[in-house]
C-alpha cells in the first residue's frame, strides 16, 4: 500500500490556483522530497493533504485515508507526524506544559530520547524561542507519538548546520526502522542526502518526479580540464557540452564558447592559484551529458594538466526545470 497517494489533487483559492490535478504516491518507508520555487503550491499539497482544507478537485489518501473523511483523518492522525512551516504555538507555555499537553492528546512514545536529541529548552515559555528552538520542539512534537507517516514543511528552516546533520542522521535512522517521509525543501543538498526520489512542483503542477539518482545522471557530469596549451572555446562544442568555460592562467579573461568575454579573473601574468603542475595553461569548464568515450577522445587532443570530473550539483538539474526565471509568488488566475 503507498502511505501516500493523490490523484488529479486540484485545490483553487476561489480564482487563484493553488495545485492543478497532482497525481503521485509515496511507497511506504520511501524518503520523498517536494521541490518547488515559492509559490509553487507546496503547503497548499501539505495542508490539503492534512485534511485543513478541502480539495477544489481530485482526491488523496494518507496512510489508506481518504483526506476528506474527517473521522478517517482523526485516526489516520494517530500514525502520523506533522512538521508545518509555520508553529503557531501559545508563546505563553514553557515548552515542557505545550509537550504534555500534546502528550495528552496524542500519545507519548519517546520524547525522553527526541529531547536528549534536538534539545529544544523545555523550561523556557515558547514566546522566549529562537527560531531555531522552535524548530527543535516542532521536531519533538512530530515524532514523540511514534508516527508511521511523517509531513514536513520546510523541516530544516532555522536549524544550525549541526542540528542539521543530526536531523538527517535521524530522517535516515527512522527510515531504516520503516517510517516515510514527505517533505518540502528549498535546500537542494538536502533533497540530494536524504531523499529516495523527488517531485518537482512549478505554478501548481508537477513537473518532474524522479529518483534522486535518475536526476543527478540526467544532469550529467561537471568537468574541470586545465590543459597546457590555449584553447578555442569553440573545439568545445561538443554534443552534450554545456555552459563551456574557458579560463586561460596568462590572459585574465573567462571566455564562454559563444565568443563572450564573461568576466575578468584576478590574475596577470602569474600561474593561477591552485595550479597542481606549477605550469601555466588553460582550464576548460562545462558540464556534460554526452557520450563519455567521445569527452575522453576530444580529452585526448590536449595536454592534460590536470582534471576533475563529478556529479553536477542537483542545482543545475534544477535550474534546468526552472529556466533562468523564477515564477512570480503571485499565483496564476484559473483561466
Ligand atoms: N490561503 C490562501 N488564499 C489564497 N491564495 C493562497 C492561499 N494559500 C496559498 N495561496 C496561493 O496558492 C499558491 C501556492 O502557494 P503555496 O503557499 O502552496 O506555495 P509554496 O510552494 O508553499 O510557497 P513557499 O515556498 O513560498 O512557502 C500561491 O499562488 C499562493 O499565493
Amino acid at each position: 500500500m503507498a502511505a501516500l497517494r493523490t490523484e488529479g489533487l486540484t485545490k483553487y483559492y476561489g480564482e487563484t490556483r493553488g495545485i492543478e490535478d497532482l497525481s503521485f504516491s509515496v511507497r511506504e518507508g520511501e524518503v520523498f522530497g517536494f521541490l518547488g520555487p515559492n509559490g509553487a503550491g507546496k503547503t497548499t499539497t501539505i495542508r490539503t493533504l492534512l485534511g485543513f482544507q478541502s480539495p477544489t478537485g481530485g482526491s488523496a489518501t494518507v496512510l489508506g485515508r481518504d483526506v476528506t473523511d474527517e473521522a478517517a483523518m482523526i485516526d489516520a492522525k494517530r500514525h502520523l507526524g506533522y512538521v508545518p512551516a509555520e508553529m503557531g504555538f501559545d508563546e505563553r507555555v514553557t515548552g515542557e506544559r505545550f509537550l504534555r499537553y500534546q502528550a495528552s492528546l496524542k500519545g507519548d512514545q519517546r520524547s525522553e530520547e527526541l529531547l536528549k536529541l534536538f534539545d529544544p529548552p523545555m523550561e523556557r515559555t515558547i514566546g522566549e524561542y529562537s527560531t531555531g528552538n522552535e524548530r527543535k520542539l516542532a521536531l519533538v512534537l512530530a515524532f514523540m507519538h511514534d508516527p508511521d507517516l511523517v509531513i514536513m514543511d520546510e523541516p530544516t528552516s532555522g536549524l544550525d548546520p549541526l542540528m542539521q546533520e543530526r536531523f538527517y542522521e535521524f530522517v535516515r535512522d527512522e527510515q531504516a526502522r520503516g517510517v516515510t517521509f514527505f517533505f518540502s525543501s528549498h535546500v537542494l543538498s538536502e533533497v540530494q542526502k536524504i531523499c529516495d526520489r523527488v517531485g518537482i512542483i512549478r505554478n501548481g503542477t508537477l513537473v518532474e518526479l524522479e529518483t534522486v539518482e535518475t536526476l543527478l545522471d540526467r544532469g550529467g557530469k561537471h568537468v574541470s580540464a586545465r590543459v597546457s596549451e590555449s584553447v578555442d572555446p569553440a573545439a568545445f562544442v561538443l554534443d552534450g557540452a554545456h555552459d563551456v568555460e574557458v579560463i586561460s592562467d596568462r590572459t585574465p579573461t573567462h571566455t564562454s564558447a559563444d565568443g563572450g568575454r564573461t568576466g575578468a579573473a584576478d590574475v596577470e601574468d602569474d600561474v593561477r592559484p591552485g595550479s597542481s603542475s606549477g605550469r601555466t595553461g588553460t582550464t576548460v569548464r562545462f558540464t556534460y551529458t554526452g557520450d563519455y568515450n567521445v569527452l575522453l577522445d576530444h580529452l585526448g587532443r590536449y595536454d592534460v594538466l590536470d582534471l576533475d570530473i563529478g556529479d553536477a550539483p542537483l542545482e543545475d538539474v534544477f535550474m534546468r526545470f526552472y529556466g533562468e526565471t523564477e515564477p512570480s509568488s503571485g499565483g496564476e488566475e484559473r483561466a
